[in-house]
């Protein structure tokens, strides 16, 4: 038999390469935000979740509490936590299925993409003969659907196996016209990798248990096709499309390593955004780009549940799965749910069955869809279509040292050369399809290139703050996305390079730029922030000592209470609401807060 051996042999590589799109090719880069910034410009477009603001994070963290509290998902040691939790302990391992980052099908010539019919799709417009299973038609492996493959297993630090092969996996359903699923059971391309999270993954600090970082083992990562997509239109009636039937997927199996509802969320949302900086998945799980079965177990601490064991874990309870869940918040949501029936089954006496569970968006229960007595017997054999799946080392090292940067690395690499704190980093990373990390950079290229200034770090924090947070807030009032942001990299340049000179107040430059962010986009005419400062009068015209002391003392006098707040009970908070005051009452452009805050500070000694 003749096997498809794929290696960077000129004429084989060439051949794949030429089937890629151009968003997937990457070249070698000398560090690693040079290497995303360049990689930005080859980016295929990408449907991101909108990540939110500072404002929306906190209600966000408030919401989770909250949610917590209401589920006992929290530690049991905590306020409002289950107490239950001190006596049972939580097991789940994740199937993630991830639509790969591809021209075609697996195994056919037909185009991967499957388009919407509000957005000029067709059903069954993309559909190869073999897709439609039309007897004589054959597999035909299309190699360039291993690249994002091996890019993600490469992520992963999976070991990319030498040789896998194909299997049928037979069910019989109408969003499988073959009658099987051609999957990698018995060999995987790629096995024993590792994700790695930290609290800032949204890991809570209970699962850390005192660790920097905690390690999620995945056992395999294997290819396989994906379903048609059906659509009940009726009591009785579905609508089968056969675009995505074929569509390439990578299975991502974890262990079972991971012990509470959030961190196995942490451990998708991590997924997915490792599979888009590495272009190997470019439809997040809003879309249905990634879907996720999970695996929920638990035990008695302290014991080996019913010694189950999986893959070199054992002591497991009897494991129940979730199928298809297609949000972070479903994921959550639904093993919550899962693990408290769990917990009240066993403490009734009862016993755990092997089975299949559904859960529904908004639901507080998961419902039984098969027990083990039902589960399918997919009776798995190697398909003789097939040739089995060779791939040379080569090809393995040219992807890893190509490889784009992964969030990780691009955080560090934001707080040690930019001076941005941890949750900057990240918000920058995530935000607006990395857009807002592109227009940062830029900033900070050409703060720097006026300013002569050698190191980012030394401006890095302070073009953070404008950008994610004054810009952010102007969005955020002003109910406009990113895409209508209105404010050009270089125009913000212009306000920061006059504000670090001194020759405007920080209130003007927030004036500037919410006074840029209102007016027509460019090109259309609009004055530039030099002519803006010169008609209005705006450049910082310095006061002396004596008049910033005068201002300060009239503040002072009307306001006695704040006095006795900052000298008698020592609030010292209390001097930034003189510094705001002075701010505001003297004239425009004239007030530094520094040197307001120092007035202040030396006569509240006095
Ligand atoms: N006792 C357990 N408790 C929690 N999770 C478990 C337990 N045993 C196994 N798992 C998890 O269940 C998952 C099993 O996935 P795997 O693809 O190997 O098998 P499967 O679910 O039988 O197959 P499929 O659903 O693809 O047909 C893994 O993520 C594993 O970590
Ligand atoms: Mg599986
Ligand atoms: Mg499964």
């Amino acid at each position: 038999m003749r096997s498809s051996t794929i290696r960077t042999a000129p004429s084989h590589f060439a051949r794949a390469l030429q089937y890629i799109s151009p968003g997937l090719i990457r070249c070698p880069r000398p560090c690693t935000v040079a290497k995303w910034l360049q990689s930005r410009s080859l980016t295929t477009a990408t449907a991101q979740e909108a990540i939110p603001l500072r404002k929306h994070l906190k209600d966000e963290a408030k919401r989770k509490k909250a949610d917590a509290k209401r589920d006992g998902n929290t530690a049991s040691t905590k306020p409002g936590g289950d107490p239950r939790l001190e006596k049972w302990e939580l097991t789940v391992g994740i199937e993630i299925h991830a639509e790969l980052n591809t021209a075609s099908k697996l195994f056919s010539s037909a185009p991967a993409e499957v388009l919407e019919s509000d957005n000029g799709g067709t059903a069954n417009s993309r559909v190869a003969m073999f897709d439609a299973a039309l007897p004589g038609t054959q597999p035909q492996f299309q190699v360039a659907t291993l690249l994002p493959a091996l890019r993600a297993a490469i992520a992963f630090g999976c070991e990319v196996q030498r040789q896998s092969g194909w299997d049928r996996k037979h069910y019989f359903h109408w969003d499988q016209p073959n009658g099987y699923q051609i999957t990698q059971f018995f060999q995987p391309f790629a096995k024993d990798g590792c994700l790695v999270l930290d609290a800032s993954d949204g890991v809570p600090a209970l699962d850390m248990q005192g660790a920097d970082r905690l390690r999620i083992g995945i056992k395999q990562i294997q290819m396989e096709q994906d379903t048609a997509k059906t659509t009940n239109v009726g009591s009785s009636t579905y609508h089968v499309d056969l675009d995505r039937a074929g569509v390439p997927l990578i299975e991502i199996i974890t262990l079972p390593h991971i012990h509470s509802p959030q961190t196995a969320a942490a451990v998708v949302r991590k997924v997915q955004a490792v599979l888009k900086s590495v272009d190997s998945c470019v439809i997040g799980m809003e879309l249905g780009g990634l879907r996720a079965d999970v695996n929920v177990s638990v035990r008695e601490r302290g014991t080996s549940g019913v010694g189950s064991s999986y893959s070199g874990v054992s002591g497991l309870g009897q494991r129940t799965e979730i199928k298809n869940l297609s949000s972070f918040k479903a994921v959550e949501d639904a093993i919550i749910a899962e693990r408290n029936r769990q917990i009240t089954v066993l403490e009734a006496g009862g016993v755990i069955g092997g089975e299949t569970r559904g859960w529904t968006l908004g639901a507080t229960e998961t419902t039984r869809l098969r027990g083990k007595e039902g589960e399918v017997d997919y009776r798995y054999m190697p398909d003789a279509d097939l040739p089995p799946l060779v791939i040379g080392q080569d090809l393995v090292k040219h992807l890893a040292s190509t490889l784009p940067t992964l969030p990780d690395e691009l955080q560090q690499e934001l707080q040690d050369e930019y001076n941005l704190s941890l949750k900057d980093a990240k918000t920058l990373i995530d935000l607006d399809s990395g857009d807002r990390l592109d227009f940062f950079l830029r900033t900070v290229q050409s703060v720097t290139a006026e300013l002569g200034i050698s190191r980012q770090a030394q401006i890095g924090k302070m073009v953070g703050n404008w950008v994610l947070h004054e810009l952010g807030g102007l969005l955020t009032t002003h109910q406009r996305s990113w895409d209508d942001v209105r404010v050009t990299a270089d125009e913000l340049k212009d306000i920061l390079v006059c504000l670090h000179r001194k020759q405007i107040t920080t209130r003007v430059a927030k004036q500037l730029l919410a006074d840029l962010f209102q007016r027509a986009p460019a090109p259309a005419a609009r004055p530039s922030v030099e002519q803006l400062i010169e008609t209005g009068n705006l450049r910082l015209r310095p006061l002396s000592e004596g008049v910033y002391r005068d201002l300060a003392r009239r503040i002072m006098e009307e306001s006695p209470e704040m006095v006795k707040a900052v000298r008698e009970k020592g609030q010292k908070g209390k001097v930034m609401w003189f510094v705001g005051q002075m701010v505001r009452q003297g004239e425009e452009g004239t007030v530094e807060p520094e040197k307001a805050k120092a007035v202040i500070e030396s006569l509240m000694g006095e």
